[in-house]
């Protein structure tokens, strides 16, 4: 029989109606074999992410503060879900054994992973589905990184004995057995590597949009629905800020070629997104999507001749592999570069940087320009289509936006521009309504 393989994201499990819209989704198929839960997530957006709450129990233990009142909070959380859907389930002992080992200075990934552990448990009871613990086939390697190769292995082989599984999504083990998490909104990885490893017709990825939106629907009032897109376009959008789907998650199912679906749990009647492979499609017409990220730092490099050293870029990037710090974009002129880099990951390594820039690369002239966000404008029709620069241009020149820098990539399918953080949702918007009517 033919498999499906579903996550449901932490909006789809945050309390008991929306368990029964996934037990309706799920029983509406029978394909929909292989199951993967997130922890529950907000209610409302005032809410709280159990996995929030989970991360600052660990917080309060290392600083030893009492962690009892956010602990019951999630407790209630469960025990609420449990109870009004009035399932026989005893979730006591594994909070009690829980706490006891957060108090017990449980690793900050354990107690992470705690959420989904418990949210697959009561989906597995729900659904008289088998449950399938990921410790035991998702596998990380001695320095944290996924083991793609054995984790395929391991979980075509287990799954195998299930007929029907939940395998809650966002952690595994290491091979010295302790728990390892991706990183955050990791369950849609999780769902990937499942479908990949089952050998799914589709992987399909609920959550609480109609699929993938041409913008963030927080900064775009009612942008398009995408209706299908490529694995492509896809990883530029979800790693440039598209949060629907981790940016990892498109690699093991496009090795395997089995097309992403996502869809709305509040409204599974639409069909949502397809994300198929480059070669079946092609977007018509001008852009996909747009997303953008904020928090960068611009670098700005400027010297006389720079082409005429042909070492300078690689001390350049020399002082950055040693510090640790890697490069999101490196656009350059005849006689000048650019480093953008990600706050996260700049840390407060600046004026180290700089000062080794000074240093070993006599530059003419340095500019820091901090605050920057980033926003790429992304479409694999592009490329067939004439003005799409000029358009985005225009539209961020018309709703008066300074563009810091321009960069696009050598495959044409994506243009990325610089903007001050204060004029990044402006500047999405302007984009937006530059291609969209
Ligand atoms: N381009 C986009 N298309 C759709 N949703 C987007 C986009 N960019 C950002 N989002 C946000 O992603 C959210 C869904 O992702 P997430 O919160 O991780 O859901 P889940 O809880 O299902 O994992 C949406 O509610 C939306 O606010
Ligand atoms: N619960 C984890 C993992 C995850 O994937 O969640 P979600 O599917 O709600 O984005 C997190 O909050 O990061």
């Amino acid at each position: 029989m033919c498999i499906k393989v579903a996550k449901f994201g932490g909006s789809s499990v945050a309390d008991a109606k929306q368990f029964q819209k996934v037990r309706d989704i799920i029983q509406a198929d029978s394909k929909r074999r292989y199951i993967v839960p997130s922890a529950p997530g907000k209610r409302h957006a005032e809410d709280y992410k159990i996995t929030d709450l989970l991360y600052l129990c660990h917080e309060h233990v290392q600083h030893s503060v009492p962690f009892d009142q956010m602990f019951d909070m999630i407790c209630d959380r469960y025990l609420g879900i449990i109870d009004e859907l009035n399932l026989s389930i005893d979730l006591e002992p594994y909070l009690i054994d829980i706490k006891q080992k957060i108090s017990e200075g449980a690793s900050v990934d354990y107690t992470a992973s705690r959420g989904e552990y418990l949210n697959g448990l009561i989906l597995a009871h729900l659904l008289d589905y088998d449950f399938v613990d990921p410790k035991d086939i998702i596998l990380f390697d001695k320095y944290g990184s996924l083991d793609a190769e054995k984790t395929k292995e391991l979980v075509s082989k287990r799954l195998m004995e299930h007929e029907r599984a939940v395998i809650p999504g966002f952690y595994g083990a290491m091979p010295n057995g302790e728990i390892k998490t991706f990183s955050r909104g990791g369950s849609d990885i999780t769902g990937s590597i499942i479908a990949q490893a089952v050998g799914a017709e589709v992987y399909e990825n609920w959550t609480d949009v109609s699929g993938f939106l041409m913008a963030d629907p927080r900064i775009v009032k009612n942008p398009k629905q995408i209706e299908k897109i490529t694995y492509h376009e896809l990883r530029e959008l979800s790693y440039m800020g598209a949060t629907v789907l981790h940016e990892e998650s498109v690699f093991p199912v496009r090795e395997a070629g089995i097309p992403i679906n996502v869809r709305n749990t509040n409204e599974p009647d639409n069909k949502g997104t397809i994300i198929v492979s480059n070669k079946e499609f092609i977007n018509p017409g001008t852009i996909t999507g747009v997303a953008g990220r904020k928090d960068f730092t611009v670098i700005a490099i400027q010297k006389n001749r720079m082409h005429s050293d042909i070492s300078f870029i690689r001390k350049i990037l020399s002082i950055l592999e040693a510090n640790n710090v890697p490069v999101e974009h490196l656009p350059s002129g005849i006689d000048n570069i650019s480093i953008v880099i990600a706050d996260s990951n700049l840390g407060n390594k600046l004026n180290k940087l700089l000062k080794e820039i000074n240093e070993q690369c006599s530059p003419d002239c340095i500019e820091v320009y901090p605050n920057m966000a980033l926003i790429a404008t992304v479409g694999q029709g592009m490329v067939y289509t004439r003005g799409v620069a000029a358009r985005l241009f225009t539209a961020l020149a018309e709703a008066g936006i300074n563009i810091r820098m321009i960069d696009q990539g050598s495959s044409e399918i994506n243009i990325i521009v610089g903007v001050e953080t204060n004029d990044f949702e402006k500047a999405v918007q302007a984009i937006y309504h530059g291609f969209v009517e």
